[in-house]
């Protein structure tokens, strides 16, 4: 595994840290708690997969650790940043300097072209996009005759991978992904997943990525599975076979 550290990376291990989170929503009988006191480190430089069965809590665990949400109680650690209550400013800070999302809704500004959407994180943060890896992503995702589109002359995969090449191109410490490749066809599927190794292998990054798929979390470093709120299970190296075992055991 070739692993080039950029230097100037302010993270420290763990990259990503989840303290005793709660979440509830709604009240009385209609109360469900998709977080109950899940604590979880994710180290840098990793591969993540979060598996677990529908309502587990997964997408709710990476909103609230990419600050998109606030839990009830607990904390989460971006790096050595707790980022529970601060304020939105700060927070929309430490999303653009150190986060990419690839989301289930892919957020992309509907006025705007595939091209503005993939360069607006860096756009916001005053920083220069790398033409050069632009042109590599926006390739290796098929998106490069698809830049001056809209996202309504888009397809829902095509929107999926601009929203892949966003998250990707500013080159974010920590890149939370839920289902990036649900709406893709295999072979698109697949290059997302290489681009996801890559950003670990190839630079440093922290991969955390939501999947129901074996074959697709197989690709990952660790597995973590949670069910009712709380981790169930963690895998390390996980392949296919044990992961689809552990599955059967939380969905039980
Ligand atoms: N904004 C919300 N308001 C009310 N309930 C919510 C909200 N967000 C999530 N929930 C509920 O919380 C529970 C956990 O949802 P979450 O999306 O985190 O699960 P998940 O494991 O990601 O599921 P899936 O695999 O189906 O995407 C579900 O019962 C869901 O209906």
């Amino acid at each position: 595994m070739t692993t080039t550290t950029t230097g100037s990376r302010a993270l420290t291990a763990p990259a990503v840290r989840a303290v005793a989170l709660e979440k509830s929503y709604g009240d009385g009988d209609a109360a469900v708690r998709p977080l109950r006191g899940l604590s979880i480190d994710f180290d840098a430089g990793r591969f993540t997969a979060v598996m677990g069965p529908s309502g587990s809590g997964k997408s709710t665990l990476m909103h609230v650790l990419a600050g998109l949400d606030a839990p009830d109680a607990g904390q989460a650690f971006i790096g050595r940043r707790e980022i529970t209550g601060l304020p939105e400013k700060q927070l929309t800070r430490i999303r653009r300097d150190h986060i990419g999302f690839i989301f289930q809704a892919y957020n992309l500004v509907p006025s705007m072209t595939a091209e503005e959407n993939i360069l607006l994180p860096g756009r916001l943060g005053g920083a220069r996009a790398d033409r050069g890896l632009f042109r590599e992503i926006t390739g290796r995702l098929g998106l490069s005759a698809r830049l001056g589109h809209r996202p309504f002359e888009l397809s829902g995969g095509q929107q999926q991978r601009v929203a892949v090449a966003r998250a990707l191109v500013s080159r974010p410490d920590v890149i939370f992904a839920d289902e990036p490749t649900g709406n893709l066809d295999q072979a698109t599927g697949a290059e997302v997943l290489g681009l996801l190794r890559a950003a670990v292998d190839e630079y440093d990054q922290t991969v955390i990525m939501v999947t129901h798929d074996v074959q697709a979390a197989s690709l990952a470093d660790r597995a973590v599975l949670l069910a009712d709120g709380a981790l169930a299970g963690d895998l390390q190296a996980p392949d296919a076979g044990r992961l689809a075992a552990a599955m059967l055991e939380v969905t039980r």
